[in-house]
């Protein structure tokens, strides 16, 4: 498989358009199943996808959402991703979705990996996947130089892993490569020239230096200036 590459003419279009198309890959996997399951990313670019979708019409009701990774910070604190997430994209008809919070509370992300694990097993494989970059080239919380990169890249890496790297400001807790690599749909999410280029520089690299070329061959890259 090959990364498809959709460029558009600005961040609005964008924002509309992938979230018609994940609300449309969820529509459909739940046309012949019970369930589907949603992961996204923090950080700030998904905002406006994260805006479209929460109206989109769906039986949210069979929706699981989940992010791909999570700053270990309180559900409160400005850097939480779940805080994003409730935000903008768990309200208006997205409100019936279940979602499963990766920041359980405990004291390190270490503690919590285990049971993360078997808290999103039956909900597996992942419907759809949105992933950010970082421009480290980061992808979920799997960083450049992490201290446990390479088993998190592992193919039989276990599904939740914490992780801790220069570039992140807090430790992590992320979703590991054989978890997202196994999504039905995969799509990538950035914004700008300088997220273009470390995305052109990525795939010419090992996943080891630029983590989010583990993912792009299987992916849909959507990016708008
Ligand atoms: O720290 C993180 O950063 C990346 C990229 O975020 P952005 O603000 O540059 O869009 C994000 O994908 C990841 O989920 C988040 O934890």
């Amino acid at each position: 498989m090959t990364m498809e590459f959709c460029e558009y003419p600005d961040r609005e279009m964008l924002a509309l358009s992938l979230a018609d198309r994940m609300a449309s890959q969820l529509a459909q996997h739940l046309r012949a199943n019970d369930h589907a399951t949603l992961c996204v990313p923090g950080g700030t670019s998904p905002m406006p996808v994260f805006e479209t979708l929460s109206g989109a019409d769906l039986d949210w009701g069979r929706v699981t959402v989940m992010l791909g990774d999570e700053r270990w910070v309180d559900g409160e604190h400005k850097r939480s991703n779940s805080r994003l997430l409730r935000r903008h994209l768990l309200k208006d008809k997205a409100a019936a979705a279940e979602y499963i919070d990766l920041y359980t509370g405990d004291p390190q992300p270490e503690d919590a990996a285990e049971a993360l694990a078997a808290r999103i097993a039956p909900h597996l494989p992942l419907t759809v996947l949105l992933l950010g970059m970082g421009n480290d080239m980061h992808t979920a919380s799997l960083f450049p130089g992490g201290d446990r990169l390479a088993e998190a890249l592992a193919t039989d890496a276990p599904p939740v892993m914490a992780i801790r790297a220069e570039g992140a400001e807090e430790p992590r807790i992320t979703l590991t490569r054989p978890v997202l690599a196994n999504a039905i749909n995969i799509h990538v999410l950035i914004t700008g020239p300088e997220k273009r280029e470390a995305l052109e520089r990525a795939a010419r690299l090992d996943p080891l230096e630029a983590p989010i070329r583990a993912f792009l061959d299987a992916a849909t890259v959507h990016w708008a200036e």
